[in-house]
């Protein structure tokens, strides 16, 4: 128990950390220039989801009263067909009925309170139609008029058009959306008919359902089918075996989950496929889209979401996404399909709450450890990726956010993204939600690569089955890591398995574990965790300066992979031109410089040094030259000093200001360009 002021005191800093989570509290003045620019824009991004939000609604309305009238209309239709097949002087006391109905009275009374035309066209219809024999399609016709008639959409605030005929067409009217609000007007409209095209996809019939997948239209990213053949890599420093023989394949449209025990090799699996496996020697084939070519040609449009943080501390969550969709996404989308982007990337996974709070550092608290994953997975998210690689996004996750994520990868994989990710202890329900399962075992051997929903049944078949009340994910880690053992008729143990998934698949069964058949009976494996020596070199005595040098060796020799890895260039195949290096370049220096404002204590420094040089310089003059005015040089210099970097700052943070002045700012600051620079290239 703790003593009530302590008590008091966590309560407080639990609150504060809350607080802090949710807003952002600035701590000098060119904090406050920047959180004042950001919540002006918060407001007028408001205001535009506010006004959209009105025009959904009014839009709504406007689809309700259609589909009122309609039916009314249809069913007047059938009613007046009907009577004209009687006598023409007849008067059906029905008619009157069911012409008051009163169901229809109401679609039509809402009908015509929208718009007095509609009223007017009912009152001659009717009369019209009971009098003088008038066709009732032309009811339907005058609607369709209606509907096209820009001006009564005008009058139920129907603001945006509905239906847009090509891309092309859209592209050339979005290029009018200049201003801030104009931009997130446009992003928030497009949401909204997203949404409710999501609600009409509900109750779209299984055909329909699998005509809408098929269409080539709707994929709207290029396809990545990735498959590997006898995958196997070994550590060039150690000589060790870290994954083995691992054939397979990740389908775009799925989700693949990673599983296996700590130390299985799944990292290194994600690393391989990836392309990003340093300081290993890698055998066997690796195909894109069935093409013997290097993954690096598709850099540009594969997401890859290391376990470590990726994101910007010193940035909010919005900003961290902006810099990653300015950078990564083709240089020729207009600016509202990137705002678009970023805003449905904020809301699928539920970072709307939090989009203007820092991300948070060691020193500043921001959001909540798992929105920081989820941002670390939107950044890659917002690229729009055709690959996404994950290596244990939702770990630290409880299970409502790690199903939230999932649920927006899911978003991705309907768009065709193929999704392949490390996940540890999944619940049930989130295991249920994959596609494929890719179990490896120590050692880096696979046990099991297919349909998650055929697992449970290739494990009964060999035996194994699971006992009731136990999560299957769990139990397969369990029994993989040696603290299970198999339950059921076969008597398999954890280290059969690997060759058992190598007999089922016909697949060739290396030598070393092949000698091992007396063993177990059968003809199997070795322990899949023992480490290959083939040269036993490992258990050589060397002296201190020969295992220094092989050390350094080793070293040199990762640093030359991470030079080539990051500078040589590979023959683009993405089919995307992402903006050039002089854009990169100003966008890495407004986040730079965003950041720098943000680091109030490291400026407060910089501005101190900056203003002891300035001082020390002016006394200099003022010691040299008696006559030059050296007062006030030394305070021009100091004034310069201090002054510069914020004014410079200033200018290059702004997001429309004067071409030349930002130029003259990026220039300036050759420190900034440099550190841009730096971040940059360590960052690709
Ligand atoms: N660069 C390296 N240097 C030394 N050992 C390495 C290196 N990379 C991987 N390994 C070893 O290879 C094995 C597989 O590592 P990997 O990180 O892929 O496992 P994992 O299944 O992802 O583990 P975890 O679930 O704990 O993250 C481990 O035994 C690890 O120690």
């Amino acid at each position: 128990m703790l003593p009530p002021s302590q008590k008091s005191q966590q309560l407080w800093r639990n609150k504060d950390a809350k607080r802090q989570a949710h807003t952002y509290t600035p701590c000098c003045c060119s904090d406050q220039v920047l959180t004042t620019r950001e919540r002006r824009m918060a407001k007028s991004r408001e205001a535009a989801a506010r006004s959209v939000r009105k025009t959904a609604n009014a839009r709504q309305r406007w689809k309700d009263a259609k589909d009122a009238a309609k039916e009314g209309a249809s069913g007047l239709q059938a009613q007046l067909s009907q009577t004209f097949t009687r006598k023409k002087d007849f008067v059906d006391p029905e008619e009157t009925k069911i012409l008051n109905k009163p169901a229809t009275e109401t679609k039509i009374e809402l009908f015509s309170s929208i718009h007095p035309l509609f009223s007017s066209m009912i009152d001659s219809s009717s009369t019209g139609l009971k009098g003088k024999g008038i066709d009732p399609s032309d009811l339907m016709q005058t609607m369709n008029q209606m509907e096209n008639d820009a001006n009564i959409r005008n009058n139920v605030h129907v603001e945006t058009e509905t239906r847009e005929k090509n891309v092309t067409a859209r592209v050339t009217k979005e290029k009018q959306l200049n201003t801030h609000s104009q931009i997130f007007k446009y992003a928030y409209a497009q949401l909204e008919k997203e949404k409710a095209q999501q609600q009409e996809n509900k109750n779209l019939t299984f055909s329909e359902v699998i005509s809408m997948a098929t269409k080539n239209e709707r994929r709207k990213r290029p396809l990545i089918e990735i498959s590997f053949r006898d995958l196997s890599l070994t550590l060039k420093a150690h000589n060790k075996l870290i994954l083995r023989c691992v054939t397979g394949k990740i389908k775009p449209g799925r989700i693949a989950a990673v599983m296996g025990p700590s130390g299985a090799g799944k990292t290194t699996f994600l690393s391989a496929i990836a392309g990003k496996a340093l300081g290993c020697k890698v055998s066997g084939s690796i195909f894109v889209n069935g093409k013997n070519e290097s993954i690096h040609s598709y850099k540009k449009i594969i997401g890859f979401v290391p376990q470590d943080d990726i994101v910007h501390g010193n940035l909010t969550v919005e900003e961290n996404f902006r810099f990653s969709a300015l950078c990564r996404l083709p240089a020729d989308l207009p600016k509202q399909e990137k705002v678009l982007i970023v805003e449905r990337v904020i809301e699928f996974l539920g970072l709307e709450s939090v989009r203007n709070s820092l991300v948070g550092t060691v020193e500043k608290r921001g959001i909540s450890g798992g929105q920081r994953k989820r941002v670390n997975v939107g950044l890659e998210m917002v690229m729009e990726p055709s690959l996404m690689i994950l290596d244990e996004p939702t770990s630290g996750l409880d299970s409502a956010s790690s199903q939230l994520l999932l649920r927006a990868l899911r978003r991705e994989a309907l768009e065709g993204v193929n999704i392949c990710m490390v996940v540890h202890q999944p619940s049930y329900a989130l295991f249920n939600m994959f596609d494929d399962l890719i179990l490896l075992a120590k050692g880096g051997l696979t046990v099991y690569h297919g349909p998650v929903k055929k697992v449970e049944e290739y494990f009964a078949d060999l035996g194994i089955n699971i006992p009731k009340r136990i999560n299957p994910p769990d139990y397969f880690i369990d029994i993989l890591e040696g603290i299970a053992v198999p339950s059921g008729s076969s008597g398999v143990s954890y280290e059969e398995l690997p060759v058992r998934w190598m007999l089922h698949n016909g697949y060739p069964v290396p030598l070393d574990m092949q000698k091992n058949a007396a063993q177990f009976g059968m003809f199997a494996t070795a322990n899949p965790a023992r480490e290959k020596d083939p040269d036993g070199s490992s258990h050589e005595e060397r002296s201190f300066v020969a295992e220094l040098w092989h050390d350094v060796g080793n070293v040199m020799e990762l640093k030359r992979e991470k030079i080539r890895l990051n500078f040589l260039k590979s023959k683009d195949l993405s089919d995307r031109k992402t903006p050039g290096i002089f854009k990169q370049y100003k966008y890495f220096l407004i986040r730079v410089g965003k950041q720098r404002l943000r680091e109030s204590k490291i400026q407060a420094i910089d501005y101190l040094i900056l203003l002891l040089a300035g001082a020390c310089l002016g006394s200099l003059t003022k010691a040299s030259d008696q006559t030059f005015g050296a007062a006030g040089y030394t305070y021009t210099v100091i004034a310069w000093s201090v002054l510069l970097p914020v004014v410079l700052t200033l200018i290059a943070t702004q997001p429309k200001d004067s071409k030349i002045l930002k130029n003259i700012a990026y220039l300036c600051y050759p420190r900034w360009a440099l550190e841009a620079f730096i971040i940059a290239n360590a960052e690709r």
